[in-house]
């Protein structure tokens, strides 16, 4: 369902394992933007806060368990509207807590990344932006 008419909020999570790593997800090939590395997440829903949608979403694309407490919001990237007529704003949270082993459920792959390596990924725009507003605040 649609959360909003003028804007579509999308959430992201970074999630490091503590050693300077973050996992990065591979869009599955036939998605918009597929075969792109992206921090997981998706579209928050009608009714969701933005750290339950993101709960929901890992749950369901990497199959591990998040506590909403435990997310940090982190930054947030956006489309220009001159672009789109529906922009999207990407928050991303971080967190260092999990249950679970994360893998790609919906048919993309997912890999441990060293921040410095994050750059030399194919990311879509947002991911791009979001990937310089952490490494800069949580340099290697
Ligand atoms: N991560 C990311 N997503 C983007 C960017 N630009 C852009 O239009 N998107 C879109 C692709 C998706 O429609 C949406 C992210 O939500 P999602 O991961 O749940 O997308 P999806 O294709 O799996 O969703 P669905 O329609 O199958 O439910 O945002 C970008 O730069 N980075």
């Amino acid at each position: 369902m649609e959360n909003n008419p003028t804007w579509r909020c999308v959430v992201a999570l970074a999630l490091g394992d503590g050693e300077g790593r973050w996992l990065m997800h591979k869009r599955p090939v036939h998605k918009h933007h597929g075969g792109l590395w992206e921090f997981p997440g998706g579209k928050v829903e009608q009714g969701e806060t933005p750290a339950c949608a993101l709960v929901r979403e890992v749950k369901e694309e990497l199959g591990i368990d998040v506590r909403d407490e435990d997310l940090s919001p982190c930054c947030f990237a956006q489309e220009s509207s001159e672009n789109s007529e529906r922009p999207i704003v990407i928050l991303l949270y971080t967190c260092t807590r999990w249950a679970g082993k994360p893998a790609a459920l919906e048919g993309g792959a997912v890999e441990w990344v060293r921040g410095r390596d994050i750059d030399k990924l194919a990311k879509p725009p947002l991911d791009i932006e979001l990937a310089a507003h952490l490494l800069a605040k949580m340099p290697d």
